[in-house]
């Protein structure tokens, strides 16, 4: 089957995208039906998907559509200053005395959001409405969902042995918004469906070049490097960083793997992107293998930072007593 997004647009949209200090290559883009892609799928390997139909009904959710069909439920909008919004873990905000939020969040409905969007004059706040759907949704809306092509993803699922679907998370962002480098822990299928998306992902072997923040840490998972202005003297193996590029058009899918780092950007002067995220819990590790892993070893990093940090309990002395073990024994 043909691709659905114009393969001129995309090397457009591409030659428009922003360029970083680092390489990147590009993701693949195949039909789902294409051998190759049940493989990269195992072995956890990024790649686009034309013609999966996975939100073949929700191709209509315009800012629009949506706004005249949702319903009068309250969507989690998220505004900031930039057209960044870094994510932070509002129940871990206590633990960082002067922690101060990049971004605020407010309840609102999809009718007011895009109002505001719509009214929005330069130097106004950003916004990005970042929402589970939930059963608050009008019913054209849950009609167009229970159409989408689950036959296929749950396919997927079954396949990978995945755990639960944990949620659809709706995102409906201003032309230009960036969802700064970070790495979630599920398995991801994210569905283009309005506006185009451009993905720059790192494999899991990248942790050491892109310095997370402290897993107590509010932004426990995003990286503290800033591409548009790398602090090279206090992260110097960012220079090391090599990426991958994916641009998501209106029907592209992508397969976007536990642990692999991502930034997301909204591509600028293609006007608002809709997209829909499913997202799965990974397999249970039936026998371990060695060596591990990059991936594992993230998830003993974290499962050791944390068991420190409770063990402590006070994250003031977790990297005094990390610098103890390590310095001058294993440097
Ligand atoms: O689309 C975005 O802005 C962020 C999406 C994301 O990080 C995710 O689906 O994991
Ligand atoms: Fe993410």
């Amino acid at each position: 089957m043909a691709s659905a997004v114009n393969k001129s647009v995309l090397s457009d949209v591409a030659a428009e995208v922003k360029k970083y200090h680092f390489p990147l290559e590009d993701v693949p883009r195949l039909s789902c039906n294409d051998p190759v892609v049940e493989q990269m799928i195992r072995n956890e390997e990024p790649v686009i998907l034309t013609d999966t139909n996975l939100v073949a009904a929700g191709m209509q959710w315009s800012p629009q559509y949506l706004a005249e069909n949702i319903g009068n439920g309250l969507y989690t909008v998220y505004s900031s200053k930039t057209q960044k919004f870094l994510y932070y873990d509002d129940k871990k905000v206590a633990r960082v005395p002067d922690f101060s939020p990049p971004t605020v969040h407010e309840d609102m409905t999809f009718q007011n959001f895009l109002c505001k969007v719509n009214k929005r004059k330069e130097g106004d706040r950003w916004m990005y409405l970042q929402q589970s759907l939930n059963d608050t949704v009008g019913p054209p809306i849950v009609r167009d969902f229970t159409t989408f092509n689950w036959a296929w993803i749950s396919e997927q699922q079954q396949k990978n042995k995945w755990g639960a679907l944990t949620s659809n998370l709706l995102l409906v962002g201003m032309d230009g918004v960036i969802t700064p480098v970070h790495y979630d822990e599920q398995q991801n299928f994210f569905a283009q469906i309005c506006g185009f998306k451009r993905f720059i992902l790192f494999d899991p072997s990248m942790f050491g070049c892109l310095y997370p923040y402290p897993v107590y840490h509010p932004h426990d998972r995003q990286s503290q490097v800033d591409f548009d202005n790398p602090d090279f003297v206090r992260f110097p193996r960012a220079k090391e960083l090599r990426g991958r590029q994916a641009i998501l058009g209106p029907g592209d899918v992508l397969y976007l793997p536990v642990y692999w780092w991502h930034q997301v950007e909204s591509v600028p002067g293609r006007g608002m992107t809709v997209s829909v995220n499913f997202w799965y819990k990974s397999a249970p590790t039936e026998k371990i293998v060695y060596p591990l892993k990059p991936q594992q070893k993230v998830a003993m990093m974290r499962n050791i930072e944390k068991m420190i940090t409770d063990a402590l309990n006070s994250t003031e002395e977790v990297a005094p007593l990390m610098q103890a073990m390590v310095l001058g024994r294993y440097t």
